[in-house]
């Protein structure tokens, strides 16, 4: 799991501290909190939903998450790009599941998170400064919920959202905690849209021989057998049980862009819309912007967590990015 360095220490929203170099620095006001290390690379984080709308690396040259011209920032609809949290449900609930009277994805990515700190690892003096790190913590419960969410899942539950940064690696991890008495099952998953160049020169890899659910054709069980995935159509595939150290590596041109590692997540999607589904939604712009992405999302879907009153469950997701 995540290191943390240090405690969090609590930083009132709406604050701004801006500290000299080499120090990692934080501005937040009230929708977002940006943390910025030393080397310059960033990462920006909208309190609604706790999305992550930017991650820049290469010393803050490179944005790393594809964000819709179009996307909806002020809490009324999911931001279409960044990293949407996706909790309690994955998809569409189960009619037969307690998640049924959720939206699709559940209530995470729609709900503001607190602001709950932020914890440094600064290297000024010691070492390299690839060992930066900065960490924000953001925390969700059943108090934050509107009524209706509350009402269409009536657990206690309370969820905490680490986004540590450090020199071109990001990691998003969650732990999520039945503070009740009865039981609840949940999903959990990192909705990652990645910035690419191009999606036909674009290729993933790590997913040869595993098992799929592809949502494009009924929802049949298939088995990759290649090697580098290629996407020349709309694509949603849910990748089953993939061994926890096998990394899924987007390449460019054959070369290395991101490679996306998970702790305690076994299932990896990967989606695309394509012109036509692109095309049907009012905040995907612009209408091509499809070729400039891809979601690898690593999460646990094709399952359910159980938890017992008391109990916890920490996921994460660890992207790096390739120069
Ligand atoms: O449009 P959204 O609710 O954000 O969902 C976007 C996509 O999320 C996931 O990748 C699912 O596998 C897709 O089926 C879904 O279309």
């Amino acid at each position: 799991m995540v290191d943390r360095p240090n405690k969090p220490t609590a930083i009132p929203v709406g604050s701004s501290t801006a500290v000299p170099a080499p120090q990692v620095d934080i501005s937040s006001d009230n929708s977002s909190v940006t943390a910025t290390l030393p080397s310059g690379d960033s990462v920006t984080v909208l309190l609604f939903g706790a999305t992550v709308t930017s991650w820049k690396s290469a010393g803050g040259k490179k944005e790393n998450l594809w964000l819709s011209e179009k996307a909806i920032l002020d809490g009324s609809k999911p931001v279409r790009g960044g990293i949407p949290l996706v909790f309690p449900v994955f998809g569409p609930p189960p009619s037969d599941h307690a998640t049924s009277s959720l939206p699709q994805h559940g209530f995470a990515r729609n709900s503001r998170w607190e602001f709950l700190g932020k914890s440094t690892s600064e290297s000024a003096g010691k070492g390299s400064a690839g060992d930066d790190s900065v960490t924000l913590d953001f925390g969700l419960g059943s108090s934050n919920l509107s009524d209706s969410a509350k009402q269409a899942w009536p657990f206690n539950f309370g969820l905490v959202y680490s986004v540590t940064l450090v020199k071109d690696v990001l990691t998003t991890n969650m732990t999520v905690r039945n503070e009740g008495t009865k039981p609840f099952e949940c999903q959990v998953l990192f909705h990652s849209y990645l910035k690419v160049d191009d999606i036909a020169n674009t290729t993933v890899s790590g997913l040869d021989s595993i098992e799929y659910v592809d949502k494009v054709n009924g929802a049949s069980t298939q088995t990759e057998t290649n090697k580098a995935v290629t996407l020349t159509g709309e694509t949603d595939r849910v990748y089953k049980a993939l061994k926890p150290e096998a990394k899924v590596v987007v390449k460019e041109n054959g070369k290395p862009l991101y490679e996306v590692g998970r702790d305690n997540l076994d299932d990896v999607v990967v989606w695309n819309p394509w012109a036509e589904k692109a095309g049907g939604m009012g905040d995907f712009a612009p209408k091509d912007g499809y070729k400039q992405m891809i979601c690898i999302e690593s999460g646990a879907v094709s399952g359910w967590q159980k938890l017992d009153g008391g109990d916890s469950f920490e996921g994460a997701q660890i992207i790096k990015s390739v120069l």
